[in-house]
């Protein structure tokens, strides 16, 4: 016979059991909308195979255009971009995907260009702005980015100009004059998205400067901003639609260097430009080396690793940034760099004036090694701040080069992490990329982003990238950006160093840990990762088999697998994150779900790092005789360095083609490095080839070779260039 109290315990069992079936129907058709995201990814891939009638070699599918339209054929702007490009810009090739996008702008057409951190989007709108007739219009998130941009163009003797909260009221007064009346010299315009959405004076200026034909084309950079489901959403960017609408026949060209499918239909509904002929070069950076290290609980072993990794691998006082979670954290990292004899300094929003210059002035002097600065956009703003200022003082293009990027705390998405780490390396030669993570720096940065649009989501798929020890880095930079996977050439720790890692099942561990915290939430009380964590080591019933590193990593494991949830509190102070029952939790208590941790058996060496996986190059003869002449010349010049003399790019150019006349030296350097150097140049390469052996050919071919290596007579001190790669970013 039931009773009232049994009718009741089955009542509350079934009501127990809805919640929990209607968690997981909330899972399911979470996965069911990724899924169909993924879905529409693969699909775009299929036809961007078909189209191009390529097989499946990385390297085919590293670049893809929208269009079956053939961009990269001749144009009747051909000699004129070229010339541009050379003797303005002093670039003696392009790259990936350059060439082609110039010529679809050139042609009037709406472009979307996704091109890697560093690969080279200005000159694709730049180049077309001097070409084509009147003024280009630029929009740019960030008042730093424009000022590097203006400085920049205005070194090169760009007519560029910005109008923005700085702008004098005389050169607003020219910008003006120059819209409205063609008056003045101006063909490139920068300015912020709020000046289209707020300013109505500036945009019937520009109204009027269409009207008279004059309004060249219109530039979106950083437009992965227009898009919410971005890491960088700016709600500004929306207001951008009234371009196309207003300036209807002008090309609008959007670039960004990341760009998930989702955010690219996003960009093109955003902008209005449907029928856009799209570019997707790949995120591919081969000359950067990935790596994940476990950190330390212990803040002073960590920088003790940082500072070891700094001395051994960077001994020659090349730059490098590191980025910290906090202000605070930046400042200390950076005096305990010091303690241990690295020119550190730290760089955040909070400093004056006086100590940012000091900061710059170091750093371009080659006095300070290592910026310390914030997980934030204010990192990158000093590192193009710093940029021009060399870039303006030796006329050149950027040389101080970053060579290390460490993340001394975790990044809050795939995105973030690929653009901060991105900025090592832009010149092509190997740099690395080191990531500290552990566990519990996640909850740190969950407790930051959790109310942003998909800023949990964004957060857990770095922390995936952090926990996995057998995934090649490489590719899971791949599978985020939904591109055909690339071959790694062992440049990520996963792939370099195949520590031994094993596979554990912990479905006991994970058991225990779900029973403790349903029976603390029972009893109301909630905790944190490292609460739980703590109270783990006091269950007898499991031994010692696990160690706590690894209970925490068995904590986030079970967080990206929907055993557990995170849910906050705000404090006055903070925003504290608890660990909480998920929706997937019964299944590991029911022994439906196994659950398995990745346990390296045997730690990976602490200095391998990039060094077993570097080439080193030497030059061949010729080269080896350029790279002493761009020494002696780079300390005649004021102490400049080599790179701006003639970079590696430029010198294995000249010593395959071997031009014997200045006019044949300009097609590869440019003229105003022709006019500078080019007779030492063509002395050395006079001398060189008056010397050359009979049997030269034969011996260069073989220099070429696998054991090229061992026949050279001098290699680059401290710099080393990954074979494969001939590619300059
Ligand atoms: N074809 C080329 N050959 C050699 N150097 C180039 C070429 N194109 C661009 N560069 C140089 O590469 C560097 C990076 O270019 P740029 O600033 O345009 O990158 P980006 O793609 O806009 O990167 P980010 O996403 O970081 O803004 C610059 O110093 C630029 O002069
Ligand atoms: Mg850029």
């Amino acid at each position: 016979m039931e009773t009232e109290a049994d009718v009741l315990e089955e009542l509350l069992n079934i009501e127990t059991e809805i919640e929990d079936v209607q968690d997981q129907i909330k899972l399911l058709l979470e996965r069911q909308e990724k899924l169909h995201e993924r879905q529409s990814e693969l699909k775009f891939l299929l036809e961007a195979y078909k189209a191009s009638g390529t097989g499946n070699s990385a390297n085919e599918n590293s670049s893809r255009s929208s269009s079956l339209e053939d961009w990269s054929g001749s144009f009747e702007w051909d000699s004129q971009a070229d010339d541009v490009r050379l003797n303005i810009f002093g670039i003696p090739s392009y790259r990936q995907n350059q060439k082609e996008i110039i010529n679809a702008i050139m042609s009037g057409r709406d472009v979307l260009v996704i091109m890697a951190a560093g690969g080279g989007k200005s000159l694709c709108y730049q180049l077309p702005a001097i070409l084509r007739d009147g003024v280009a219009l630029v929009i740019s998130p960030l008042l730093s980015l424009i000022q590097d941009q203006v400085m920049g163009l205005t070194a090169l003797g760009i007519p560029a100009f910005m109008l923005t909260s700085t702008t004098s009221k005389e050169n607003e007064k020219f910008i003006y004059k120059a819209l409205e009346k063609g008056e003045g010299e101006l063909k490139i315009l920068y300015v912020t998205p709020e000046k289209i959405s707020k300013s109505k004076r500036f945009m019937s200026k520009l109204e009027k400067c269409h009207n008279a034909g004059r309004l060249s084309l219109i530039s979106i950079d950083e437009a992965h901003c227009c898009s919410q489901w971005g890491h960088d959403f700016r709600p500004d960017y929306k207001s951008l639609s009234i371009l196309k609408t207003q300036f209807s026949n002008v090309p609008v060209v959007a670039l960004t260097a990341t760009a998930t499918q989702k955010v690219q239909y996003d960009v093109m509904e955003m902008l209005r430009i449907p029928k856009c002929v799209k570019f997707v070069s790949t995120v591919n950076r081969p000359n950067l080396f990935y790596t994940v290290r476990s950190k330390s609980s212990v803040g002073k072993v960590v920088v003790d690793e940082i500072a070891e990794f700094i001395q051994e691998s960077y001994s020659n006082s090349e730059s490098g940034i590191v980025y910290c979670f906090s202000r605070k954290e930046c400042e200390q990292v950076a005096a305990e760099l010091r303690e241990r004899g690295i020119a550190a300094d730290y760089y955040h929003a909070d400093m004056d004036v006086n100590a940012r210059e000091k900061v710059h002035t170091w750093w371009s002097k080659n006095k300070l090694q290592v910026i310390v600065g914030t997980v934030c956009v204010i990192a990158v703003i000093i590192l193009l701040l710093v940029e021009i200022y060399i870039h303006i003082k030796f006329n050149t293009q950027y040389l101080l080069v970053v060579r290390f990027v460490i993340h001394h705390s975790l990044s809050k998405s795939m995105e973030t992490y690929y653009q901060e780490s991105g900025r090592a390396g832009r010149d092509g030669l190997p740099s690395e990329c080191v990531l500290f993570y552990r566990p519990a720096d996640v909850p740190r940065q969950s407790s930051m982003v959790f109310y942003e649009n998909s800023g949990l989501q964004n957060l857990y798929d770095i922390v995936r990238y952090c926990q996995s020890k057998r995934q090649c880095r490489r590719n899971a930079f791949f599978r985020h950006f939904a591109e055909p996977l690339q071959d790694c050439n062992g440049m990520c720790d996963n792939c370099a160093f195949l520590s031994e890692v094993m596979e554990v099942d912990v479905s006991r561990h994970a058991k225990v840990m779900v029973s403790l915290l349903q029976d603390m939430q029972e009893k109301d009380q909630r905790l944190t990762m490292l609460q739980l964590v703590d109270k783990m080591k006091n269950k007898k019933e499991l031994g010692s088999d696990i160690k706590k590193e690894e209970m925490e990593q068995l904590v986030i494991q079970l967080i990206l697998d929907f055993v557990f949830k995170e849910e906050y509190q705000h404090t006055a102070y903070a925003t504290n994150a608890y660990v909480t029952i998920g929706p997937l939790a019964n299944q590991v208590l029911q022994g439906k779900k196994i659950v398995k941790l990745e346990i390296s058996s045997k730690q990976k060496n602490k200095g391998d790092s990039m060094k077993s996986a570097k080439h080193s190059l030497a030059f061949s003869g010729l080269e080896l005789k350029l790279d002493e002449l761009r020494e002696k010349l780079s300390s005649g010049h004021g102490g400049i360095f080599p790179h701006s003399v003639l970079s590696s790019q430029q010198m294995s150019m000249i010593s395959s083609q071997k031009p014997s006349s200045a006019q044949e030296l300009e097609k590869i350097i440019g003229k105003l490095k022709t006019e500078k150097y080019g007779s030492k140049i063509l002395d050395e390469i006079k001398k060189y080839t008056g010397s050359e052996p009979p049997d030269n050919g034969m011996l260069n071919e073989e220099e070429g070779s696998g054991n090229r290596a061992s026949k050279r007579l001098k290699t680059r001190k401290g710099i080393v260039v990954i074979e494969s790669s001939d590619e300059e970013f």
